[in-house]
């Protein structure tokens, strides 16, 4: 049995390696376009952080783990396929906005379907549309060289962050297939170190779907909790004590339900509106608006928080320093796909605020692209006014106390443990006054915050 996976990114190179140092007798064979990644992938500095990735990829690398651009020789070589490219949601033509572009898989099954010989096992590992394995398997049933194809579903439930944890132990790992034999043949690699009763297997539609479900409970729990967050704002309830009371009911349970500055990564949404456009497309529009107002209530989640901060600076935040402590989605990675901090520093900057940005592991260039995409169009076009905002009032700065120098206020973006451990009565003393903190993750303590004299703005509580 040989492996190679076509896209080499936060869950291709992940899984990838992890089978590879589960499964010595396996190789595998990860291959990308992009040289650049795949040179990180091949060098000591890795190109997405994780925590313990190092060490899996270090153990099975150069041994049975192999990262490079030769598409066709690993396809051709290969007895199972894994795709795992990229599935944006689509920026131009019919469902701009909604739909998965499947432009990336669409490409792979073709090379596949050019390239191969015999038979192969075409594994979906990307998370797609509903009946998305139809049009694989008819790109594939037409490469006219004789090559015969089984197309699997096997979609992926890591969460960035605790990758590595979610692949060493799952809840479980999803299959969906037609074909007895190739299913097993799945099975039997994971079955390497997970248990049998751990390996779901499903039809292709079921599996398919499942993945887009999984997905949008997760967000819209989110959502949930963030509703009602602005009610205790509202209210003088605390979110943290209702997301307690309600999560020891062990029918709801107590994951999930941290109010936030809103949900980000590169899924949620985009699953969401996938979501969304497929129930349109199948004409149930009220099962397509119940999904879609996740998105919304996330989108007003980020909204209000910006919207909080420069009413409680008096109403203007123009020249205003503000230290933004965290950029990435969530803690413990260096992706800042979709990130609400992004959305956050946009508004801010549009009401003229200087932005001091520290982040520990996402660089300067990717906070400025995002901010760059962020103001633009679908046509990538941005204002002259944006243009110079981000340019002259962001600054990326390489730590919290630096970001805080005579700020006005702080916004706490990402839950970095990093950013519980400071010194804040040196922060307190460096910063204007009054001082003032937006906790948007709940994440310090606030009662000794108050203690050391900061004013402190927190999701889903009352001052
Ligand atoms: N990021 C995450 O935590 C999770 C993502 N997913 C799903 O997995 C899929 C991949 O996501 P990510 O790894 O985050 O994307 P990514 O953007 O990090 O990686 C995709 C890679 O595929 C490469 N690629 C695209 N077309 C190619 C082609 N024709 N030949 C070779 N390489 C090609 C790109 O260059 C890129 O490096 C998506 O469908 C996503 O929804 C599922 C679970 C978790
Ligand atoms: O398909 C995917 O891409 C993945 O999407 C999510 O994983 P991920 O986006 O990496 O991270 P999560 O831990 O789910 O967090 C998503 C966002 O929700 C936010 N969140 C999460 C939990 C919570 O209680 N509150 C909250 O605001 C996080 O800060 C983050 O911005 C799912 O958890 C994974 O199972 C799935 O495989």
């Amino acid at each position: 049995m040989k492996i190679c996976c076509i896209g080499a990114g936060y869950v291709g190179g992940p899984t990838m390696a992890m089978i590879a140092k589960q499964c010595p007798d396996i190789p595998v064979h990860v291959v990308d376009l992009n040289q650049a990644r795949i040179d990180a992938w091949n060098s000591d500095n890795l190109p997405i952080y994780e925590p313990g990735l190092d060490e899996v990829v270090k153990e099975a690398r150069g041994r049975n783990l192999t990262f490079s651009t030769n598409v066709d020789e690993a396809i051709a070589e290969a007895d199972m396929i894994f795709i795992s490219v990229n599935t944006p949601t689509k920026t131009f033509g019919i469902g701009a906005g909604r739909a998965a572009n499947l432009e990336f898989i669409e490409k792979c099954a073709r090379q596949i379907a050019k390239v191969s010989k015999g038979h192969k096992i075409v594994v979906e590992k990307s998370t797609l549309p509903v009946r998305t394995a139809e049009a694989v398997k008819r790109i594939l049933s037409s490469s006219g060289n004789g090559a015969t194809f089984d197309v699997l579903s096997n979609p992926e439930f890591l969460a960035e962050g605790t990758a590595v944890e979610d692949l060493l132990d799952p809840d479980r790992v999803l299959i969906g297939g037609e074909s007895p034999e190739s299913i097993k043949a799945l099975c039997d690699v994971y079955a390497h170190w997970i248990d049998r009763d751990r390996i779901l297997t499903t039809n292709l539609w079921s599996s398919e779907l499942s993945k887009l479900t999984a997905n949008a409970f997760l967000a819209q729990r989110v959502s949930s909790i963030n509703a009602i967050s602005a009610l205790c704002e509202a209210t003088g309830a605390d979110v943290d004590e209702v997301a307690r009371a309600i999560g020891t009911d062990s029918r709801i349970g107590p994951k999930f339900l941290k109010a936030s500055i809103g949900f980000g990564g590169s899924c949620f949404q985009k699953d969401i509106l996938n979501l969304v456009y497929l129930c349109e497309h199948f004409g149930l529009r009220e099962v397509a608006a119940y999904w879609e107002q996740v998105v919304i209530m996330n989108d007003h989640q980020k909204q209000r928080f910006s919207e909080r901060i420069v009413k409680t600076l008096f109403n203007t935040v123009s020249d205003k320093k503000i230290a933004v402590w965290g950029f990435a989605f969530k803690k413990d990675t260096n992706d800042t796909r979709e990130s609400a901090a992004i959305y956050v520093c946009r508004d801010l900057l549009r009401e003229r605020a200087r932005l001091t940005i520290y982040d520990p592991q996402v660089p300067e260039k990717s906070i400025r692209a995002e901010l760059t995409a962020a103001c633009s169009d679908m046509q990538g076009q941005i204002s002259e006014n944006d243009k110079r905002l981000i340019e002259q009032n962001v600054t990326v700065v390489s730590d919290c106390y630096e970001a805080s120098k005579d700020a006005h206020a702080i916004a706490v973006l990402t839950e970095w443990d990093e950013f519980k451990e400071l010194d804040f009565d040196r922060i307190f003393q460096a910063m204007q006054q009054p001082a003032f903190v937006f906790d948007g993750r709940n994440l310090l303590d606030h009662q000794k915050l108050s203690k050391v004299g900061f004013e402190l703005h927190a999701i889903g509580k009352c001052r």
